[in-house]
């Protein structure tokens, strides 16, 4: 497994860091030697610097566009070749919605698996979309510019950037003025947790809270709808799972870490009026998916001719997870985004109680673990090596299942594929995209 980019990458120095590269020196003893010998040369010299100075001395105050600019590049985490000069200009129209009843929407991890489904499907209904994403290289950073040339061909601006980086967060919405903050940034899986716990912490904690104090501190507060995960019902055993039970009990560090994640949700609602919607999302599967999910690397090794592993429970229990097709959440997520009202503070300051909602989005349907690599089988025409083992202990559940009552109540939820059907496309899918490209899974 690759590691991370460093979080601090951004305060590399501009200039290269081998040695031998930047010889700045030769040049600037030749130039001010010929300076010594041009009088005219020097006079221009004078003359500019007495122009630079009489344009800052007649300069508006800060908060120009201008000075947004500056403080954006230097500080920002950034690709130096993807956020360029004109990231106002490009953020603004990239926001704009077609109509004037249409949103404004910064969706965080938008070249993520969902993070791209939702943003295309928001910009395709009309509104204005502006996304973010660190491009970490948790998995294939290949297939997140993938997703990212979907994104730029559909219209949507994504600037490379991690939720952490608190003053580029404080510029992008004190430049557009969201209506709503589309959450999906995050570390996800839930094994990794064990071999990297703080990336966990450092986005789906520090990161949320640095998004969370950039929208609380706004003139117009957006409204959040963010992703928190089945995985905060932990080890409760009554099923299916409501937004009622107890979810103190989780069984990994990503899980405590999306758990943690509704808590500072609730404070900063409670405190600052900011109207929030966490969203459960249960296994999410689809084109352009993750490929640390089981079905995708099952795919890959299937196709390999390699062993997969299947986990079961003790006594040979079954393992079985309420996959939940990605059309199907974006749908949820598109509700919530309706449905959200507006935040009642402004500027760090609460003005009133705001909305606070969590949602379980999921199919109500369990499958287990051998039977999606059955439909796999079939679909991909290939027998799987297969072992079965007990399932490790490292933050693994046996069962989910949700009751979605309350989504399909209050926000019209209705979850309309079965495995077999997305399963189906997302092979489709894989097919195409690693067959043609010849690219090759992570
Ligand atoms: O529902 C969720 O909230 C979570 O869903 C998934 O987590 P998980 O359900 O564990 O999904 P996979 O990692 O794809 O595993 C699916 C099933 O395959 C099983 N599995 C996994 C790996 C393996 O080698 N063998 C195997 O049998 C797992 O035990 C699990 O039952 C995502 O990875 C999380 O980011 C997300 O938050």
């Amino acid at each position: 497994m690759t590691q991370l980019k460093p979080i601090f990458s951004h305060l590399d120095p501009i200039i290269p860091s081998s040695p031998g590269k930047f010889k700045p020196d030769k040049f600037s003893v030749y130039s001010f030697h010929r300076l010594r010998f041009h009088p005219r040369l020097a006079l221009w010299s004078i003359l500019s610097v007495i122009f630079i100075l009489l344009f800052f001395c007649f300069s508006p105050p800060d908060g120009t566009a201008s000075a947004k600019r500056r403080s954006l590049r230097t500080t920002s985490y950034t690709s130096r070749e993807r956020l360029d000069g004109n990231w106002e200009v490009k953020a603004r129209k990239s926001s704009r919605p077609r109509s004037k009843t249409g949103f404004s929407v910064l969706v965080t991890g938008a070249a993520g698996f969902i993070g791209t489904h939702v943003s295309i499907a928001l910009k395709r209904r009309g509104d204005g979309i502006v996304g973010l994403d660190n491009f970490n290289n948790y998995y294939d950073t290949g297939l997140k510019n993938a997703r990212k040339a979907l994104l730029d061909r559909a219209g949507v601006y994504v600037f490379e950037a991690d939720i952490n980086d608190a003053v580029l967060l404080r510029n992008l919405i004190e430049t557009v003025h969201f209506t709503h903050v589309m959450h999906l940034a995050a570390q996800a899986g839930v094994r990794y947790a064990m071999q990297n716990p703080n990336s966990y912490i450092h986005s789906n904690v520090n990161g949320f809270v640095s998004l969370l104090e950039a929208c609380k501190n706004a003139t117009l507060q957006p409204r959040i709808v963010w992703a928190s995960s089945s995985s905060v019902y932990g080890l409760n055993s009554k099923v299916p799972f409501s937004e009622k039970d107890r979810t103190d009990q989780p069984a990994s560090l990503y899980a405590a870490t999306k758990k943690a994640g509704e808590e500072i949700a609730h404070t900063y609602n409670h405190i600052y009026g900011l109207s929030i919607t966490g969203l459960r999302f249960f296994t999410v599967y689809g084109p352009w998916g993750r490929p640390d999910m089981a079905y995708f690397f099952f795919t890959k090794d299937i196709l390999k001719g390699k062993e997969i592993k299947i986990f079961e429970g003790a006594d040979h229990a079954t393992v079985a997870r309420d996959f939940t097709y990605v059309d199907d959440v974006v749908k949820g997520c598109l509700a919530a985004l309706d449905t959200a009202k507006k935040s009642t503070g402004n500027g760090g300051k609460k003005k009133g109680a705001a909305q606070f909602r969590i949602y379980n989005l999921g199919n109500t349907s369990p499958v287990p673990v051998v039977k999606l690599v059955d439909i796999l089988e079939k679909l991909l025409k290939v027998k799987a090596k297969k072992k079965m083992l007990p399932i490790p202990r490292n933050g693994d559940v046996l069962y989910t299942h949700a009751n979605i009552s309350l989504a399909r109540e209050e926000l019209g939820y209705k979850p309309t594929t079965d495995l077999e059907t997305g399963l189906k496309k997302f092979v489709k899918w894989y097919l195409r995209y690693y067959g043609s490209k010849k690219k090759s899974a992570w």
